[in-house]
């Protein structure tokens, strides 16, 4: 069985080498998707009887763990010289330092990092993590998949 959810948070970033006006520094309405695996939980009486996950606490974690870290962040890859320099000189900025360009495609990457330690199978029903699919637009979304190159 799988299950899916979905959160939503707002960032800044730029494409420090794109062709066009990706450049620029820009924002965007970001939605991230995430996907688990499982049995369903048969535990007679247990508050999480008939789910994977209990979708409040999957969107806790991914709150915990990405969401709020990244949420009216600046996103910024550290090769970005230029405007890691400038987020540097403004006090308290909420800046995310990357290790690779913050496309959709290495978000999704480095969400599904981070959410793949954080889902853990304390019921037995062999959750993981399956999928994370982070929305750059409404028309636009990459997904990081397990097992994917
Ligand atoms: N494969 C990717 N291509 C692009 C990415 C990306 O992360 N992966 N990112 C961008 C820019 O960040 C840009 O902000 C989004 O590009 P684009 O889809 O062209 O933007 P629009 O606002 O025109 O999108 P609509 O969906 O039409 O509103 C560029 N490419
Ligand atoms: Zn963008």
């Amino acid at each position: 069985m799988q299950i899916t959810t979905r959160l939503e948070f707002d960032a800044g970033h730029r494409i420090p080498s794109h062709k066009s006006q990706c450049r620029n520094l820009h924002g965007h309405r970001y939605v991230i998707e995430i996907t688990l695996s499982g049995d369903i939980i048969q535990n007679e009486g247990a508050s999480e009887q008939g789910m994977v996950m209990d979708f409040s606490d999957v969107k806790a974690i991914a709150r915990q763990q990405v969401v709020d870290k990244w949420d009216h962040a600046f996103l910024v890859y550290k090769g970005d010289t230029a405007v890691l320099d400038f987020l540097k000189t403004m006090p308290d900025h909420k800046t995310v330092v990357m290790n690779s360009v913050p496309t959709a495609e290495n978000m999704a990457a480095e969400a599904f990092r981070i959410l793949d330690a954080s889902y853990k199978d304390t019921y037995g029903n062999h959750l993981r993590l399956e999928r994370v699919r982070l929305f750059e637009t409404p028309n636009s979304w990459a997904d990081a998949l397990r097992n994917a190159d």
